[in-house]
């Protein structure tokens, strides 16, 4: 491995891990007929890259995971590299707390919106615009939802431009097993969908999902490189690294050629797990090194 990684990232990615870090950073295999392929690296941010805490208005990626997003999005042109976070947040939102370095793309609201960090850290968004009558649908969905938080110790209501959610962390188990009933009823006689996440309950009046977020994705970057390249788009392997039920789903798109990172607890479709933000941190530093190495 390279002699740029730091030795904490040695300590903590070892095994398995190591293995298919160094063989996403790889060169195509001989024989393949390929040229380099394209890595892009797609973190969630609650939970991966910002332990979760209470308020979320407070969340913040740890000094390691910082580290880590810092040292991919430092990599020179020829890596082949690309950075982009996938979050529930609203994107505005994600781009205030987690300010993502120049060159990464964002994935807010699931997949609702999205947006690309400029040179000068502005972000240049695609906002999600809303149907008069969906508008009408996420009115009567907050007003429900608050309803259902009013009675309910610690309970709270999140807006985000096409969704609502539904906060139970700092509810009594109880309670919260309640408000979660009753929220679901709600969105059911609405005729939506809610994702159940860490203490929430999530529900979008547009479709998305970060499953199909990041297979769109994927083909960005293909196409991105290739037009830069002035050649066929390449092959792209993906990380993605996610703590939540929602991640799963973008998890699930994920081939042979790509790596799955589960972080903490909980079942998985991920083939890979690490315990917590400081491990993320190192993982994505540790691939940062295999990464400057093969341009
Ligand atoms: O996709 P993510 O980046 O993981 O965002 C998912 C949700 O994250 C936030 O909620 C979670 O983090 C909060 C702060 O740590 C925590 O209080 C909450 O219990 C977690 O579910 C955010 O508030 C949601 O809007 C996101 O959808």
């Amino acid at each position: 491995m390279s002699e740029a990684v730091p030795v904490s990232a040695r300590e903590v990615v070892g095994g398995d891990l190591a293995a298919a870090l160094d063989a996403l950073a790889a060169p195509a295999a001989p024989g393949t007929g390929g040229g380099l392929p394209a890595v892009l690296v797609a973190l969630d941010f609650d939970g991966t890259l910002a332990p979760l805490v209470d308020d979320p208005t407070t969340s913040a990626m740890t000094a390691a995971a910082r580290a880590g997003v810092d040292a991919l999005a430092a990599l020179p042109d020829d890596a082949a590299t690309r950075l982009a976070l996938v979050s529930g947040r609203a994107l505005a939102d994600l781009a205030a707390l987690a300010r993502p370095p120049a060159g990464a793309y964002l994935v807010g609201s699931h997949g609702a919106e999205t947006g690309l960090v400029l040179p000068d850290g502005e972000v240049e968004a695609v906002p999600v615009e809303l149907t008069p009558q969906q508008q009408d649908v996420l009115d009567r969905l907050v007003a429900g939802l608050e309803e259902v938080a009013a009675g309910v110790e610690g309970a709270w209501v999140q807006t985000k431009p096409a969704a609502a959610v539904l906060h139970t962390r700092r509810s009594p188990a109880d309670a919260a097993a309640r408000a979660v009933e009753r929220a679901d009823a709600v969105v059911a006689g609405l005729g939506l969908r809610a994702l159940h996440g860490k203490d929430v309950v999530e529900v979008a009046v547009v479709e998305a999902d970060k499953g199909s977020a990041l297979a769109r994705l994927r083909d960005v970057v293909g196409q991105e490189l290739a037009a830069a390249a002035g050649a066929p788009p390449a092959t792209v392997r993906v990380l993605y690294a996610g703590d939540d039920t929602t991640d799963e789903h973008a998890l699930a798109t994920l081939g042979p050629g790509d790596v799955g990172i589960k972080v903490g607890d909980g079942d998985t479709v991920a083939r890979l797990r690490v315990a917590d933000a400081d491990a993320v941190g190192a993982v994505l530093t540790y691939l940062a090194g295999a990464l400057r190495n093969r341009a």
